[in-house]
């Protein structure tokens, strides 16, 4: 074991009220709106394939150049409350969205620079309308914020000289004052999701970020931080040196997930960040580059996170305008669909620890005892095996659209059953709740999570 000063403080996985319900919300939107938004991946008449977010390198642009956009962020479509109802409508529980992000404009009125939403033809406090449309519709707001600065003159990569660390220390200060004023401007923020903590610089300030964290949680009880915030006096990043998760959910699942089967995980909290094209966060022009995620393909990492204790959270790219672009509304309105039928199998509910089968996922809600079958695999044989551990006994299965008030089931072995439905014409991922029992206590239980 290594001494670690500035690793993890607090006793993981909390279990506090916030936390509770950070795990219950399961489903949350992203939204990265910044300057990136305007150009939209075009510069010149060039189209670039890469993040769009990144358009100021991919295109080699000067910085007083790019920062010269904050003139054109007039955003006449900017309606907080209609995005507020596209988010409710799709079913999602909180929203993260990106407060200041690498290329440093912040979407509130910061004391600290002038590179912020004030010195827009918008000038109003866009932050503020923002949290107040998605608190109205009870949306747990989260604010992204990255450390990583491109237009702070005192952002350093690494720290070489004296006068590298006399700079990085002035942005350390601003770093701090900046987030002191967020938690403060908005008491409604439940977390903070960190971003931009790769380079040297950051990993040379472990105890930095430990004690930004305190002052943090101190300022906002019950804050909720994200593995990226920290280092570790050693430079480790989101584990520290001996392999304990800082912050206070992992949050390393960027546009991946785990394997399915992956118990690991089950272990801790997490959030998979997700795009809906290849890899675009912020607004782009043209879709058309790479491939765009369906409304299915993204119910289903949504419940494969859930069903193994994790977080989904799915981007929008607002336009540059301040508008929804039609293909994010087409998807919120679809996954919303779904989740007005199916979202008691998500919400509230983590891994049914069983051994996981070819047609779906299960998931868990200790609270009611119900287990959900999510099946996206219909299977040529025509009936869905259940395995269960030899104690326990599978008592009904019923559709959760109570089409049907229970599905026929077959024990084949001691440990294995079948569901036998009376017809498959499900063109959508479907919901089967699963009474199950061990014959000792009367109740499915969950094996208590180390
Ligand atoms: C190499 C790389 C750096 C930063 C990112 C940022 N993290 C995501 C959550 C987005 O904010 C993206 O711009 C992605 C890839």
């Amino acid at each position: 074991k290594k001494d670690v000063e500035y690793g993890q403080y607090n006793g993981l996985p909390r279990q506090d009220q916030a936390m509770q319900k950070w795990r219950e919300n399961r489903f949350g939107q992203f939204i990265h709106w910044g300057l990136y938004a305007i150009p939209g991946g075009i510069w010149e008449g060039k189209t670039y394939p890469y993040a769009s977010e990144f358009l100021r390198g991919s295109a080699k642009i000067a910085t007083s150049t790019w920062d010269s956009l904050i003139y054109q962020f007039d955003i006449p479509k900017y309606n907080p409350k209609e995005w507020a109802a596209i988010a409710k409508n799709m079913g999602v529980k909180y929203v993260t969205i990106t407060t200041k992000h690498h290329e440093g404009f912040c979407l509130w009125p910061s004391e600290y620079t002038d590179f912020d939403i004030e010195n827009t033809p918008y000038k109003k406090d866009l932050l503020r309308e923002f949290v107040d449309a998605y608190t109205a519709v009870g949306i747990d707001v989260n604010f992204y914020y990255s450390v990583l600065d491109w237009h702070h003159p005192d952002w350093r990569y690494d720290i070489k000289s004296d006068e590298d660390r006399a700079a990085f220390e002035r942005l350390k200060q601003f770093t701090k004052n900046q987030l002191v004023e967020l938690v403060t401007r908005y008491p409604e923020v439940k977390g903070l999701w960190f971003d931009g903590t790769w380079d040297n610089s950051w990993k040379k300030s472990g105890q930095f970020s430990y004690e930004l964290e305190k002052l943090l949680k101190n300022k906002r009880p019950g804050l909720i931080v994200n593995s990226r915030m920290r280092a570790d006096e050693h430079g480790s990043r989101h584990f520290d040196s001996n392999g304990i998760l800082m912050g206070d959910y992992e949050s390393g699942y960027e546009r991946r997930l785990p394997n399915p089967t992956d118990k690991e995980v089950l272990t801790r909290d997490w959030e998979c960040c997700m795009t809906i094209p290849e890899n675009q966060w912020g607004y782009h022009k043209d879709w058309s580059i790479s491939h765009v995620k369906s409304p299915l393909e993204l119910i289903e990492m949504l419940v494969q996170c859930t069903s193994q204790n994790g977080n989904f959270l799915l981007n929008f790219g607002p336009m540059g305008n301040g508008d929804i672009r039609p293909e994010e509304r087409e998807v919120a309105k679809e996954i919303g669909e779904w989740m007005k039928v199916n979202s008691e199998a998500i919400y509230g509910c983590g891994p049914a620890d069983l051994e996981k089968q070819d047609w779906g996922y299960y998931t868990y809600n200790e609270k009611n005892g119900k287990v959900y079958m999510t099946v996206f695999n219909n299977p040529v044989l025509g009936k869905y095996k259940i395995r269960l551990p030899k104690s326990h006994t599978l008592k009904k299965a019923s559709l959760i659209t109570k089409q049907v008030e229970s599905l026929e089931i077959k024990q084949i072995s001691p440990t294995d059953y079948f569901i036998i439905p009376d017809k498959i014409n499900n063109k959508k991922p479907f919901v089967i709740i699963l009474e199950i029992v061990d014959r000792a206590s009367g109740k499915f239980h969950q094996k208590a999570l180390t």
